[in-house]
């Protein structure tokens, strides 16, 4: 094609000879950044991460994923191996959550969510979107392009653990569907309690003692409930709010404590309630003796076992018996009230 021609081609009529060149390199610009949306890859979603330090990426069908996953994984040189591959991320559309763990901080909810994506059928944000507390008005839009792609019969899955603690995330999460279902890992409230504020004295080590902050003032007796470590375990009171807009029905309590002792049970029981095959059983899992928890078996073709990070399971201060004996008389009433509610008995003295 002659310059003319080009020429021909933009010419814009009003438009000055030297006004043209800005106007063909938008364009430019346009086509492109129009090719790079039509690969998929102009989602603005933080990636997934995988707390555990384990390769995280998207699922391919079947058990050869995994497989793959790690093969690719351990040649990758500790990189995570499927990001670079757009192919594998193209599969599936993306959709709203079908499943949400809501709830509830330090009970256990990243071991339960990371146990769940061994299950070939599930598929789940790494990091907390927070979109029904923090980020609500983002919009749907944004929510969904959070969500990996997923394909017929596979589950999308995310969890917020302080959605179960926040006043407007039930009708939230009603407005975009009520047939959401609902996991809260529990755990003893006021083990729950310690957990929160090792968290938080790991952050800030000039921290006041967990028992100056669980007293109101001077008081020795009095708990102080504005106190979020402490607020977040009267699990009823929360609970309330959530049955205002949700059947019983849609909810399934999982034990923290269990979730420890006998995870394959309890993820019998999450399975069963997502309506998946039992896929992830006893096998999946070890008792790594040094980490004290259960960790995931190592996958076929993998060396390397997984287990959570550093900041799940971490080591408690001592709390003051007298403190705890306190701590267990407050939430007494609470947890009974809240058995009562769920049918179920989580066992907590
Ligand atoms: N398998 C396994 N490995 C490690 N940790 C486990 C596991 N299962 C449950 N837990 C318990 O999970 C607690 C952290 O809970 P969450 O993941 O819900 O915390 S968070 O709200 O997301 O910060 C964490 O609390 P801490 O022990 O206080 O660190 C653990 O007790």
């Amino acid at each position: 094609m002659g310059c003319s021609r080009w020429r021909a081609a933009l010419n814009f009529g009003h438009l000055k000879a030297q006004s043209r060149l800005p106007v063909f390199l938008t364009m430019i610009l346009l086509f492109t950044y129009l090719c790079y949306c039509l690969s998929s890859r102009c989602d603005a979603l933080p990636r997934p991460v995988f707390s555990s330090g384990a390769p995280e990426g998207g699922r391919l069908l079947g058990s050869a994923v995994p497989l793959l996953r790690h093969r690719l994984a351990d040649s990758a040189g500790g990189m995570r191996p499927l990001d670079n591959i757009s192919i594998f991320n193209n599969f599936g559309s993306k959709k709203f959550p079908q499943a949400i763990i809501i709830g509830v901080k330090k009970g256990g909810t990243r071991a339960l969510l990371e146990f769940l994506r061994v299950h070939p059928d599930v598929r789940a944000v790494g990091t907390e979107p927070h979109f029904f507390d923090r980020c609500y008005d983002k919009g749907l839009g944004w929510y969904r392009s959070l969500m990996p792609r997923t394909l017929e019969g596979q589950i999308t899955m995310e969890k917020t653990p302080s959605y179960f603690i926040t006043k407007e995330a039930p009708r939230r999460v009603h407005a975009l569907s009520r047939h959401t279902k609902l996991i809260v890992v529990v755990r003893d409230p006021v083990t729950r309690a310690i957990s929160d504020y090792t968290q938080t004295l790991s952050k800030s080590p000039g921290l006041p003692s967990f028992q100056n902050l669980a007293f109101r003032n001077d008081s020795a007796t009095l708990i102080d409930t504005s106190w979020s470590a402490v607020r977040i375990g009267i699990y009823a009171k929360h609970l309330e709010n959530w049955l205002r807009y949700f059947p019983l029905s849609r909810f399934l309590f999982v034990s923290g404590e269990r979730l420890v002792t006998d995870p394959a049970g309890e993820m019998g029981r999450v399975q069963d309630f997502l309506g998946l095959k039992r896929v992830v059983t006893d096998k999946h899992f070890y008792f790594n003796q040094t980490k004290g928890f259960p960790c995931l078996k190592k996958p076929e073709g993998s060396s390397r076992p997984r287990c959570l990070g550093k900041s799940k399971g971490r080591p408690h201060p001592q709390i003051p018996t007298e403190v705890l004996l306190r701590l267990r008389d407050f939430y007494r009433p609470f947890n009974l009230k809240f058995y009562q509610m769920t049918g179920q008995d989580f066992g907590w003295s």
